[in-house]
């Protein structure tokens, strides 16, 4: 409920005049048994069939109140569908900035697949609820006590006897929530589940394919789907308890209301008329309380999502923030790693003590197994994870200190799977950042070694595929560099970006970039000794650890490793 309150807020004033308007409109609902008990005992009986005005007359006032109460209704209804959209607009742009703003630690802690159903399933439960609760929550108890009250005024012994119901109702609802509540949180960690299995066999179809493991991830795909139904179904026939129980209650209670009725009609207390009033209202009052109870349910739904998402809007920022500005100063080493280690799950190291300098316009290549910490030293100094310990310095400043946004802004990252849109290629390489413009897309495209975009068709207009489809792997790491490149980065990170050109091409793009960008300082990862030959700078990782530095020809002489990896991909040339 404060979930929606929170989300209501913002629309206070429209709020109160479509609530009003609601409650009006079920206010005028109220006044109909009364008219009918009107009708049959003070009317009918008085009027004659010459003039039939009288009933008439009522008839007319009756669909008139009916009319207004049905347009208050619809007005207020209406708004509160245009107010629920737009206050979960408002709540997924919220949480889609907040995510954005989320570490990678965050991320894989909250898992991709849960980040996603959150900002849809979850947002969407929010919408039906605030939308419901804005329909049902004031009409519902209006038509609750104002048919009490109404029904008071028929007759207050009949209404004692309807009221002695409620507290059972009362109990029903309370019993049977409390047991509900906790099942649709189930139901929504069941949809993470559904939705990670179905995003794995959508990225990983191919692979799926060639393996021949569709059936196995049919397999799959229908254990979680069985799964979520078995929630859904729970949570729904715990909470459809609630309607019959509630129904035998008031049926005990209808009964009693009309023997007693029928004792009273025959004392003289009460007339036809009322009894037919006192049965519509008992009605609405029935009605009401299944309304209410359906905002329960809704509420409960609210309860559940709403938590989820206030778990990544109140998710503390882990990334702080620096305030300084980076003062470029070419004396210092452009990037220093000082006993950097760190780990992912606070338990053992994935790298451990790195220490190196780079100065500005210098390569540093690094090479090792897979696993042995290459992508993680990058996730270091993009500030995707901090540092567990030891620090690192750009221009001689701890990272942390410089603001996130400027630091990142400086750096071109290349990774071996980037995503590439389903835009243009030009859009591809631009990629929003105004600032770049043909010259820059052109001379990123010839660096990258992307001549083939002029030979296309449509050249830079082309349009992609969703994840880059139709084009080769090299291609698509071609325009991916190319988008790096444009940017005119300070630091140029190719991270296994230039595996799948060729030898040829990946050896012109070095010396392209290198003749080009003397400024730009480069970190290239590559299991090729042939990429990163010319580095100034080489280290050899393995599990985490730098085993060996130096540069190609020192680390032919010193380093084992190196020697052996040179000798099985360059043969003799290499040694
Ligand atoms: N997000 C993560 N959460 C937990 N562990 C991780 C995460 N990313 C990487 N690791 C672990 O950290 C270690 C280093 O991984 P990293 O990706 O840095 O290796 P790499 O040398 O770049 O490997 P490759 O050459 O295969 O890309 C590995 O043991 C890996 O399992």
């Amino acid at each position: 409920m404060k979930k929606i309150l929170e989300l209501l807020k913002p629309f206070w004033r429209t709020l109160t005049v479509s609530l009003t308007l609601k409650m009006l409109g079920s206010i005028t609902d109220l006044f109909l048994p009364f008219l009918i008990a009107y009708m049959i005992d003070d009317v009918i009986p008085t009027t004659t069939t010459d003039n039939l005005w009288p009933i008439y007359m009522v008839g007319i006032y009756m669909f008139l109140i009916a009319l207004a109460g049905w347009l208050m209704n619809i007005f207020a209804n209406r708004t509160a569908e245009r107010i629920a959209a737009e206050a979960i607009r408002e709540l997924r742009h919220e949480v889609f900035e907040k995510i954005e703003g989320l570490s990678s630690a965050q991320i894989d802690q909250f898992t991709r697949p849960s980040l996603i159903s959150r900002m849809t399933t979850d947002t969407y439960n929010l919408y039906n609820s605030t939308a419901g609760i804005q329909r049902l929550g004031v009409r519902a108890p209006v038509l609750l006590i104002g048919g009490i009250l109404m029904s008071f005024l028929v007759d207050p012994i009949l209404t004692l006897v309807m009221i002695a119901t409620l507290p059972f109702i009362g109990l029903v609802v309370y019993t049977v929530s409390k047991k509900g509540i906790p099942l649709y949180k189930e139901i929504q960690v069941r949809v993470d589940r559904l939705i990670r299995t179905v995003r794995e066999f959508i990225t990983g179809a191919r692979v799926i394919k060639s393996l021949s493991m569709s059936e196995h991830e049919q397999q799959r795909f229908e254990k979680d789907n069985q799964r979520t139904v078995d929630g859904e179904l729970k949570a729904s026939i715990t909470m459809a308890k609630i309607n019959p129980l509630m129904n035998g209650i008031v049926n005990i209670g209808l009964v009693l209301v009309l023997v007693f009725g029928a004792f009273r009609l025959d004392q003289g207390y009460v007339q036809k008329g009322d009894i037919t009033a006192f049965v519509t209202y008992f009605t609405i009052i029935l009605n009401a309380m299944m309304s209410i109870t359906r905002v329960f349910v809704m509420l409960s739904r609210a309860q559940a999502s709403g938590a989820r998402i206030d778990e990544i809007l109140n998710a503390p920022n882990d990334i702080q923030d620096g305030t300084e500005d980076i003062v470029v100063n070419s004396k210092l080493p452009h990037i220093a790693f000082n006993h950097v280690s760190f780990s992912y799950n606070k338990q053992k190291y994935n790298v451990e003590d790195i220490s190196f300098e780079l100065f500005e316009g210098q390569t540093l290549g690094i090479i090792g197994s897979t696993g042995s910490g290459k992508t993680t030293l990058v996730n270091l100094l993009m500030r995707f994870y901090d540092t567990t310990d030891g620090e690192i310095l750009y221009y001689g400043k701890p990272i942390q200190t410089l603001k996130v946004k400027d630091l990142r802004s400086r750096i071109g990252l290349v990774l071996q799977q980037d995503l590439i849109f389903s835009e243009s290629i030009y859009q591809n390489i631009q990629f929003n950042r105004n600032k770049i413009g043909h010259y820059d897309i052109d001379m990123a495209t010839r660096i990258a070694q992307a001549e083939f975009i002029y030979e296309r068709e449509d050249a830079f207009e082309a349009m992609m595929a969703t994840r880059g489809m139709n084009l080769s792997g090299g291609q698509k790491q071609r325009i991916l560099i190319a988008r790096a490149i444009a940017g005119k980065p300070d630091v140029l990170i190719l991270d296994d970006a230039s595996s799948a050109l060729d030898y040829q091409t990946d050896m012109k793009m070095r010396k392209k970039l290198n003749e080009t960008l003397a400024h730009t300082t480069k970190i290239i990862i590559a299991q090729r000794i042939s990429s990163l030959k010319e580095a100034d700078l080489i280290l050899v990782m393995d599990e985490g650890k730098i085993i060996a530095k130096g540069t190609h020809e020192t680390l032919l002489k010193t380093s084992s490793t190196y020697q052996l990896l040179a000798k099985h991909q360059m043969g003799g040339a290499a040694l």
